[in-house]
């Protein structure tokens, strides 16, 4: 079995992994520190702020800023080209204004409690960053800190934005079992483990793929309303098993199944957005309301673990022209791009539409 750990803990791995354990500290709710040159401020998700977890740690008097993504911003009526913007708050409770899906949020651009702008502070950069790998809303309440608290992870600006950079993923292959499946029986998954963030994604070996020039591959990103509930929303249940059977018939394929739920947004902002889709926006302009991207899902993984298959050279099962793109770039050869749409239904029917429509997806469009 192909082991491709590196063995000794690079600095920069060192310093990824400290990241991990920041992220892990704010998806408990906890707060952590982030320094840049003399100056150390206090992180604090906005979803911790609105529910009053950890308050008692701001200090008395401090000036309270609320740092929002553009998205974020231009959903709520914001002016700014910028990136980031900033805001100061009168009350940690009034940074409900960063969810959508929250009651200081939710109302239209005048409704929102009355906010002062603030200079963007120069960590917020790496705020954000933080909280997206920790899949919370990208939205952080921060605050400067006079002294240090002790207990707290504490790290440094620039550490936050080297480790955080997708693109180059560690994994470590691990299991290899059989796993008959309904429409394929002989299929083999094998594991791999992101060494960074603990996340582990599979491998389907369906078939005899390995020996085939230029197999079915099929990148799919978990969907647990989809996949696994019979969510009606989307398409990807029938993706999933359609792309089973097609590899089959075709005597092998391989279909990476990755941890990437909701297009790289976490499975709670997933049905946040969904909240915001029955209000009326689309699939795109809910993720965007919410403060992320459209899409915030890294491939990199996926070309990493055909790497370590090593299976160059594929013929990719997706509507999606983002992902041969991506696979190219990270030196996969996609010399097909396979068609793999189904019959829409009355609850994906729009969703569908809008991922033709704004995604560029290549997707037949209905009457
Ligand atoms: N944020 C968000 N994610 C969604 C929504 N509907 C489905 N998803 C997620 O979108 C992803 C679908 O991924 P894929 O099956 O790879 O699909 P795709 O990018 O549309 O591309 P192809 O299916 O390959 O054409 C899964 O992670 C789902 O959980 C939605 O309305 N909002
Ligand atoms: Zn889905």
């Amino acid at each position: 079995m192909t082991d491709t750990a590196r063995p000794d803990l690079s600095a920069s791995l060192a310093d990824r992994l400290t990241v991990e354990r920041a992220v892990s500290d704010l998806r408990r709710s906890t707060p952590v520190i982030i320094t840049e040159n003399a100056q150390a401020w206090l992180v604090l998700p906005t979803e911790a702020a609105t529910a009053g977890a950890m308050i008692e740690l701001l200090p008395d008097g401090a000036p309270l800023t609320l740092v929002l993504t553009a998205n974020r911003a231009e959903a709520l009526g914001l002016m700014g080209d910028d990136a980031l913007i900033a805001r100061r708050l009168r009350s940690p409770y009034e940074a409900g204004l960063a969810d959508p899906t929250h009651p200081a949020g939710s109302g239209a651009p005048g409704a929102m409690p009355l906010t002062i702008e603030a200079p963007l502070p120069a960590i917020a950069d790496a705020a954000i960053r933080l909280m997206k790998a920790a899949q919370l809303l990208p939205a952080a309440l921060i605050v400067p800190l006079p002294a240090p608290i002790s207990g707290l992870m504490s790290l440094p600006r620039s550490l936050v934005l080297e480790a955080t950079l997708q693109g180059d993923p560690r994994l470590r292959r691990l299991s290899d079992a059989r796993v008959p499946l309904t429409g394929a029986e002989k299929t083999r998954i094998v594991s791999f483990r992101d060494q960074v963030t603990g996340i582990d994604h599979l491998a389907l070996l369906i078939g005899e793929p390995l020996g085939q020039d230029a197999p079915l591959v099929r990148l799919h990103s978990s969907c647990i309303t989809g996949d696994l509930l019979g969510s009606l929303r989307c398409d990807c249940g029938e993706q999933l098993r359609g792309a089973i059977t097609a590899m089959n018939d075709a005597g092998g394929g391989i279909l990476l199944y990755l941890q990437q739920e909701g297009r790289g947004i976490g499975i709670v902002n997933k049905l946040r957005a969904y909240a915001l889709q029955d209000d009326g926006l689309d699939t795109v302009d809910a993720n965007t309301a919410l403060g992320f991207e459209n899409d915030e899902r890294d491939f990199a993984i996926a070309a990493e673990m055909l790497r370590q298959l090593d299976v160059p050279a594929i013929r990719l099962l997706t509507n999606n022209p983002r992902k041969v793109g991506h696979l190219a770039g990270f030196g996969v050869e996609v010399r097909e791009r396979v068609q793999h749409a189904f019959p829409g239904n009355p609850h994906n029917r729009n969703y569908l539409a809008a991922k033709a429509r704004k995604a560029g997806h290549l997707l037949p469009v209905e009457e």
